[in-house]
């Protein structure tokens, strides 16, 4: 499948994005903590960079949790049954996601402390 043209890979990578959305409640769930913060963005109007800095870092979230939910339909499929190793690689990718979440959160704090200010 190598040598697709770029509509076609589109379309691959819209469709992973639409799996992901309907087998996943997590990101659905970040989904709808992005579109929250979105509003918050849209009705404060805050200088251009916390719109980057706090883009990045809600990207950085669903990024990690579209890698989490890859790997996780990966390793299901290949090895349905319970492994110690199966179980660690799974716990990994959801310390991706926390990581990620935590950067999220220092991110959102620094941003109401500096409204408060
Ligand atoms: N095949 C397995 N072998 C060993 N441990 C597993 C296996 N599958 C899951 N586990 C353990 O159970 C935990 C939860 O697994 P699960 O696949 O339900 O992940 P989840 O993050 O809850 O996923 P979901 O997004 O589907 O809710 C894993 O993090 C891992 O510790």
């Amino acid at each position: 499948m190598k040598g697709q043209s770029f509509i076609k890979r589109l379309g691959f990578a819209l469709h992973g994005l639409r799996l992901a959305v309907a087998r996943e409640r997590s990101l659905r769930t970040h989904l709808l903590a992005a579109t929250a913060l979105l509003a918050v963005l849209l009705a404060t109007r805050p200088a251009p960079l916390w719109w980057a800095l706090l883009a990045l870092t809600v990207g950085l979230v669903l990024v990690a949790e579209l890698f989490n939910s890859a790997l996780e339909t990966l390793l299901d499929h290949l090895h349905p049954d319970q492994h110690p190793e199966i179980g660690a690689a799974k716990d990994i990718a959801a310390g991706a996601v926390l990581v990620a979440c935590a950067v999220a959160v220092l991110a959102g704090a620094a941003f109401l402390l500096d409204g408060l200010a």
